[in-house]
């Protein structure tokens, strides 16, 4: 029952549960994040498949460097394994990479084939992939803030003049058409935002999944799509 003319044009997820999955069957943790990045992988072939427009997943927030090295260095081994086996499919499906999220913070070699895989795929007109890593929803919004003071500062604007389209337009999501996410998808039971996109999210569907991230399918995923097809969107009107 899925209407292709009702899918979200912006889907975001927060891809949580891999170490607990891994726990449960007894597996090292790094199974558990290669289980999610292959849960990734599909993510990424079904809104191509679906027509969705951009997907914006939160791969790392800043919150994660709390956790011991061993998990945060193989974290980063498997983002950039990861980008370095995918990054001729997204070239040949059209996919479109960007980066949000403080990157200086990331292993040089990660941070040089991100800045490739985003310049290699600028122009792609297809899925729109915006990858949070090291990202944190409340520093998104104080480096808008930041621009915006700069601009009065050099009397470009008035304080008055600011608007909601002046904040948008300096917030990290401002690369694509579409910044502000339908749907949001959070697995493994957790009902957190965790400092995501915030300023994003004000009119977002929100959707909790059981599903630990690894077990995050396709059945699951068009279970997620169904129940935003049904939710009637008001955007605080009252009908
Ligand atoms: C880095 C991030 C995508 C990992 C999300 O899964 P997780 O490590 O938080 O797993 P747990 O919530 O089960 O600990
Ligand atoms: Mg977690």
């Amino acid at each position: 029952q899925l209407q292709r003319d009702l899918m979200p044009r912006h889907v975001a997820v927060i891809m949580d549960g891999n170490r607990r999955w891994s726990r449960m069957k007894g597996l090292p943790v790094g199974s558990g994040y290669e289980a999610g990045a292959r849960a990734f992988r599909r993510v990424v072939e079904l809104c191509g498949e679906w027509g969705i427009k951009v997907l914006t997943v939160f791969a790392f927030s800043s919150d994660n460097w709390l956790r011991p090295k061993v998990e945060t260095d193989f974290l980063m081994a498997l983002f950039e394994r990861g980008l370095r086996d995918e990054l001729k499919r997204f070239v040949r499906e059209n996919i479109r990479v960007s980066l949000i999220g403080d990157s200086t913070k990331l292993p040089n070699r990660l941070q040089l084939l991100l800045a490739d895989a985003v310049e290699t795929t600028q122009s792609n007109s297809g899925l729109h992939l915006i990858i949070a890593a090291n990202y944190s929803g409340k520093n998104d919004l104080v480096q808008a803030c930041q621009r915006i003071a700069l601009k009065v500062k050099d009397d470009q604007i008035e304080p008055e003049d600011i608007n909601e389209l002046s904040i948008e337009r300096e917030l990290e999501t401002n690369c694509t058409d579409f910044p502000n996410p339908d749907l949001l998808i959070r697995t493994s039971g957790e009902l957190r935002l965790s400092n995501f996109l915030l300023w994003q999210l004000a009119y977002t569907e929100l959707y909790f999944a059981e599903s630990l991230w690894p077990d995050f399918g396709e059945e699951e995923f068009l279970e997620a799509l169904c129940s935003f097809q049904q939710r009637q969107r008001r955007y605080g009107r009252n009908t």
